[in-house]
């Protein structure tokens, strides 16, 4: 198995036009659905739309409700100038809107337009719908079909798909679940979601987990100034701890990320890790001069991507030999190989080193700032913590025993959500917001809005993890206004393995350090996740 890496073509690449099509919608009540009798509930073959009968045989004619759906072009947002469309709006200084800051554009948007808005006219990208109702992301999520499509990675789809076509094409359905989607998304998709999210998956790391958690801890502690704070590039420090947890989950190895020499493999692929993010953000956020001609910063993302993928294999060898030696399988890989074979783990392997680094380790960065301004927060997080661990390690079960914890990472995920909206490209004509929405319009469930407005949450702008304990139904929120993780077909493929590693994490720095923060409240910036805007220097004194 060989991974080819020096043959790159580069073809001028036209953006494609977006076909907007439009078909005639017939029915709607007020919730989405048309109701015409009681009980059973029938799915209509526009999506968004329900008759609830036991006659099937009714006329829907005779009830015209054609007024009640309105069309794409009735949908509000900002108006598209001539030419230039909604694009110059990004343009620094004159614009208003900034890449760095769509939170903000979110929010401004849903206070002028409401709670679905539509952009449009934007350069290179298909047009947008933002919407802000938690009631129709679960409608609209609920009614997905079986292969929903999430825009997502041009640059990596490119990658995929053209560049390296050879190898990520060479098996039926073997490219992977990032940037790939329809049938060959599906079918790899069951082949892995069969092993990642089997019950035991995660937890069988809880043991080397926590001993990474305990190696990071003692990586803080060392790199402290005189003023006992973490240095200015903290948040690369937390990196390399996610980069050496997800090395042992994804690819069944140490790479001892904190001390690794410079001359070994481990280093080249921190610093292919470390160039991948550097660049991705600007190759999908920025205007896509990458289609046009190899720039730079494409070279040397492709360069690191080869990287990446040639350690992958590299790893997935040496579980295929273990496997075959010890005729049974220890490991998330090893496991991937059994169940799936070796190509179809190394894609695997590769696609959870894409997306299971920077979101875990921005995660943890956003949540360990966030702490270290509440000390009652981390007190009650400590005392329950002794309670259930009582100086002894870690072992499987243990997160469960503590609410608290997982309550505490629950708020900061809805206040700061690290991916700030889950987003499908609609594969069909769909209502949303009492709307037609034409196939193809990208559409953004944003929940950093959701969760941070008092529609879903009272007293939304305070932090109070003790909202995710109750159990009292009149306290309960909208179970889709905070979806961090996303939701169904297409929800993250790593969260219990996210899950462990940041409650592990946050656990031991908890029991080790009383947390402080003594410099200017930062704000929070799109980079390309969300995360604070600053070095994040947290004062850590040793309990
Ligand atoms: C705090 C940490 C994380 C957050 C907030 C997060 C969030 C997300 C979100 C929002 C999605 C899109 C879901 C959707 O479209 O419905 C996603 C997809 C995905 N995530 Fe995560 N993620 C995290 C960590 C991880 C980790 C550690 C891994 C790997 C071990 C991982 C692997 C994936 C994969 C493979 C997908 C694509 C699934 C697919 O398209 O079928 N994620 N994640």
């Amino acid at each position: 198995m060989k991974s080819r890496v020096n043959v790159i073509k580069w073809p001028l690449r036209n953006v494609p036009a977006r076909r907007v099509s439009t078909s005639a919608m017939r029915h709607q009540t007020s919730d989405g659905g048309l109701e015409i009798g009681p009980k059973s509930v029938k799915s209509c073959p526009v999506q968004g739309f329900r008759a609830r009968s036991t006659h099937a045989a009714i006329d829907s004619s005779l009830f015209d409700l054609t007024p009640s759906i309105k069309s794409w072009e009735q949908v509000p947002g900002p108006r598209p100038l001539p030419f230039l469309g909604n694009t110059w709006r990004f343009t620094p200084y004159i614009g208003g809107y900034s890449v760095e800051h769509i939170d903000k554009v979110c929010l401004s948007l849903r206070a002028e337009y409401g709670d679905c808005v539509k952009v449009t006219g934007l350069l290179g990208r298909p047009d947008m719908l933002f919407v802000f109702d938690a009631g129709e992301v679960e409608r609209v999520f609920r009614g997905e079909d079986a292969a929903p499509h999430r825009p997502s990675m041009p640059s990596l789809n490119y990658y995929k798909h053209t560049l390296r076509k050879d190898f990520f094409g060479a098996e039926e359905n073997c490219a992977g679940v990032i940037a790939v989607h329809g049938e060959s998304w599906s079918a790899f998709r069951t082949k892995v979601s069969r092993v990642a999210l089997s019950a035991g998956a995660a937890a069988q790391y809880t043991v080397p987990v926590a001993e990474v958690a305990d190696a990071f801890v003692q990586r803080v502690r060392d790199i402290r100034d005189k003023n006992l704070e973490t240095p200015g590039d903290f948040l690369n420090e937390v990196h390399k701890w996610s980069l050496e947890s997800l090395g042992l989950i994804a690819l069944d190895t140490r790479l001892n990320c904190f001390d690794a020499p410079e001359d070994s493999e481990s280093m080249r692929l921190i610093h292919a890790v470390q160039t991948f993010f550097l660049s991705v953000g600007e190759l999908e956020l920025r205007a896509p001069w990458w289609r046009l001609y190899p720039t730079k910063m494409f070279r040397q993302y492709v360069a690191a991507l080869d990287t990446i993928l040639s350690v992958t294999l590299r790893h997935v060898e040496k579980a295929l030999k273990e496997c075959e030696a010890n005729n049974a399988s220890k490991s998330l890989l090893q496991d991937l190989v059994t169940a799936a074979g070796p190509r179809v783990a190394a894609v695997a392997a590769l696609d959870l080193f894409l997306v299971g680094i920077d979101t875990t380790s921005n995660a943890v960065a956003s949540i360990l700032y966030q702490l270290s301004q509440r000390p009652e927060v981390q007190e009650r997080l400590y005392e329950e913590i002794h309670k259930v661990l009582q100086d002894r390690p870690m072992k499987p079960g243990d997160v469960n025993q503590m609410p608290y914890l997982k309550a505490c990472v629950k708020e900061v995920m809805r206040m700061y959500p690290v991916v700030i909206g889950n987003g499908r490209q609609l594969t069909k004509d769909t209502v949303i917001c009492g709307y037609n929405i034409p196939k193809g319009t990208q559409v953004i469930f944003q929940h950093y809005v959701m969760g941070n407005s008092e529609d879903y949450f009272h007293k939304a702008s305070e932090f109070r993890p003790e909202r995710w304990m109750t159990r009292s139904p009149s306290q309960k929120h909208h179970a889709f206004a905070s979806l961090p993780f996303g939701y169904g077909k297409r929800m993250c493929l790593g969260r219990r393995f996210a899950e462990l590693e940041i409650h592990t994490v946050i656990c031991k720095m908890v029991q080790a350090f009383k947390m402080e923060y003594h410099h200017e409240p930062m704000d929070y910036h799109i980079h390309p996740m969300y995360t604070p805007n600053g070095p994040i220097r947290i004062k850590l004194m040793d309990r």
